[in-house]
C-alpha cells in the first residue's frame, strides 16, 4: 500500500520541544486533515516532510522509503508563508516552477493553462502575482503546488482567506487529487471543512498527537448522549430514567448522557419520553469535529497541568 508515513519526529527550537514523537500515516488516496492550535507543530512537520527543515530524530517515507531530494521534487507543497515571486507574472512563474520538477516546456505551458484555468485565473495570467488580490494569489499558490502533477499533496492552511467559492473550489479539486490516489495532507484551522473533506483527522497539540482516527472513530464516545423534544411533560420526567445522565433540560429539550454505547442503549429513554408526553423529536447528539477538539485539548491541558 502506498503510504506516506511520519514515523517519530522530533525537532526542538533551543530549549522549545516543537514535536515529539510525532507519529502518523497517509495513504495514498486519503485526504488527511491536521489540525491542532496555534503553535502546536503542523507547519514544523509539513516542513520536515519537505525537507525545508530537518528532524532532529524520525523520518518522513513515501512507500516505504525515506523522502529524498528527488522524491521531494514530486510533492506539491503549499507553504504557509506562500512563496511565490511577486514580480512575475502569474503565467510565467507557473511554467517556470513546473519546468523547475522536471517537466518539459510544452508539457508545462499546458499545466499552467489547465490550472489556472480550473482555478479561475486565466484571466490574471499576464499579471505580477502582486497585483492579485490575497485569495486569488492563493489560488495561484495552488497552482504552483498542482502545476507539475505532484505525486503528494502537502498543503499547509491552504483554505485561510479564501471566499466561499474558492473554497468550494479548493475542496473539489482535493477531493479529485485524492480519486486519483494521490495522498493529500493539509492543516487548518476550519474545522466544519476538515470535518466535510478529510477520511481521518489528526489533532496535535504541543507537538504531540492527541487524538487520531476516522471521524467515525474519533466521534465514538464511551457514553451515548441523546435528546428528547417533549412537549406537555412533568418537569424533571428525564431524572427517573435509569442509566441516564440529565445533561440539559430547558423544560421542553432534554439533553441525556447514557451509561454505555450499545445497540439499543437508548431505548428506556426513548419509552420514558413517549409515556413522558408529546414526544416531537428523539435522535442521538453527535459531536461535531469543533467539540471533538475543544475536549481533547481541554483534556490534555488538564492532564499536562497535573
Ligand atoms: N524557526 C523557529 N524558531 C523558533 N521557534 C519556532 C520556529 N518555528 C516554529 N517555532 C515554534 O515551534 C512551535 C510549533 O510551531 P509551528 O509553526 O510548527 O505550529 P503550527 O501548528 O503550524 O501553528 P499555527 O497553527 O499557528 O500555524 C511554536 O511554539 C513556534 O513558536
Amino acid at each position: 500500500m502506498a503510504r506516506l508515513e511520519f514515523d517519530h519526529l522530533n525537532k526542538a527550537y533551543g530549549s522549545l520541544r516543537a514535536l515529539t514523537d510525532l507519529t502518523f500515516s497517509v495513504d495514498a488516496g486519503e485526504i488527511f486533515g491536521f489540525v491542532g492550535s496555534n503553535g502546536a507543530g503542523k507547519t514544523t512537520a509539513m516542513r520536515i516532510a519537505l525537507g525545508v527543515l530537518s528532524a532532529d530524530s524520525g523520518e518522513v517515507r513515501w512507500q516505504g522509503r525515506p523522502l529524498d531530494l528527488e522524491m521531494r521534487r514530486r510533492v506539491g507543497y503549499m507553504p504557509e508563508e506562500r512563496g511565490l515571486y511577486p514580480k512575475m507574472k502569474v503565467g510565467e512563474q507557473l511554467v517556470y516552477l513546473a519546468r523547475l520538477h522536471g517537466m518539459g516546456a510544452k508539457d508545462a505551458v499546458a499545466a499552467m493553462e489547465q490550472w489556472t484555468e480550473r482555478l479561475g485565473v486565466a484571466a490574471r495570467r499576464g499579471d505580477n502575482v502582486e497585483k492579485l488580490s490575497l485569495g486569488n494569489q492563493q489560488r495561484v499558490q495552488l497552482a504552483a503546488a498542482l502545476v507539475h502533477d505532484p505525486e503528494i499533496l502537502v498543503l499547509d492552511e491552504p483554505f485561510s482567506g479564501l471566499d466561499p467559492v474558492a473554497v468550494d473550489v479548493m475542496s473539489s479539486v482535493l477531493v479529485e487529487r485524492a480519486a486519483a490516489g494521490v495522498p493529500v495532507i493539509f492543516s487548518s484551522h476550519q474545522l466544519d471543512l476538515v470535518e466535510r473533506l478529510c477520511d481521518r483527522v489528526g489533532i496535535v497539540r504541543a507537538g504531540q498527537m492527541v487524538a487520531l482516527g476516522t471521524k467515525e472513530e474519533l466521534r465514538r464516545t464511551p457514553n451515548a448522549r441523546w435528546r428528547a423534544v417533549v412537549h406537555g411533560a412533568a418537569p424533571g420526567w428525564a431524572r427517573l430514567v435509569p442509566g441516564a445522565r440529565v445533561l440539559s433540560d430547558d423544560g421542553r429539550e432534554v439533553v441525556v448522557e447514557l451509561t454505555g454505547n450499545t445497540e439499543g442503549v437508548e431505548q428506556p429513554f426513548l419509552r420514558a419520553a413517549t409515556a413522558a408526553g408529546a414526544l416531537r423529536e428523539f435522535s442521538p447528539v453527535v459531536p461535531s469535529l469543533a467539540d471533538l477538539f475543544r475536549h481533547v485539548v481541554s483534556e490534555t491541558q488538564e492532564k499536562d497541568a497535573a
